[in-house]
């Protein structure tokens, strides 16, 4: 997936939280969106993905070179973030299989390979509702790079995961986000070091807030 970002603004009330990214990324580039607390990084993967609406400007996506408009944009994308709430009622099994009715599965992987990946196997039966964080966010970092989606976002991507749980999240970078164009919001770079790309929010304030 490739993206056009021209003019791309956002101002919530009088505060303009950034102004004018003019930005292409091409297909199969990774980027980390960086910046102080507050600074906005949340509020632009909401506007990359189509869950917020932009204040001025606009985004473009093309697969393939083909231009994808409408709703089509969030049928092509995965998210994994703090405000993405899972369906807490689910099993872990339910879970999957209604996931996946929906996305296709990268690698062909089937649902017990998924389980294995996760470490969570033991725990298939088990509602949501009663998984610890740290198993929230593995599975929510699962449910992202186990689908076909060429572009995926993530939000703080090793929040509530220890040492263990990071360099079981890099791990699942390597071996999944060759084939996505994938970005990533944070201020801690061990959860981005080996992504070539920066957008710094901070580049894109402006100095007067009018
Ligand atoms: N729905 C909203 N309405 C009004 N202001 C908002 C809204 N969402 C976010 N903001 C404001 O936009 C600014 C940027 O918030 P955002 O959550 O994008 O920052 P962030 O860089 O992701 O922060 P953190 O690193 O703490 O997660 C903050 O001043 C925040 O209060």
């Amino acid at each position: 997936m490739e993206l056009k970002l021209s003019q791309v603004s956002k101002r919530y009330q009088y505060e303009w939280i950034f102004k004018n990214i003019n930005l292409s990324i091409p297909s199969l580039s990774h980027w980390a969106i960086t910046g102080s607390n507050g600074s906005g990084k949340s509020t632009l993967l909401k506007c990359l993905t189509g869950i917020n609406p932009l204040t001025s400007g606009s985004i473009q996506y093309f697969d393939s070179g083909k231009e994808i408009k409408g709703e089509d944009i969030f049928k092509s994308l995965v998210i994994s973030a703090p405000y993405m709430e899972l369906p807490e009622e689910f099993t872990l099994l339910e879970l999957l299989k209604f996931h996946f009715k929906f996305k296709i599965p990268s690698e062909n992987l089937n649902l017990e390979e998924m389980m294995d990946i996760l470490y969570l196997k033991p725990h298939q039966n088990k509602p949501i509702s009663q998984f610890s964080s740290g198993m929230k966010q593995r599975l929510k970092l699962g449910l992202c790079f186990f689908s076909k989606n060429k572009l995926i976002f993530l939000d703080e991507p090793t929040s509530n995961l220890d040492e263990q749980g990071i360099s079981w999240y890099l791990q699942l970078v390597k071996q999944f986000s060759k084939d996505k164009t994938l970005f990533i919001c944070s201020n801690d770079p061990k959860e981005y070091s080996f992504c070539p790309n920066e957008i710094k929010i901070e580049d894109f304030k402006v100095k007067q807030n009018l």
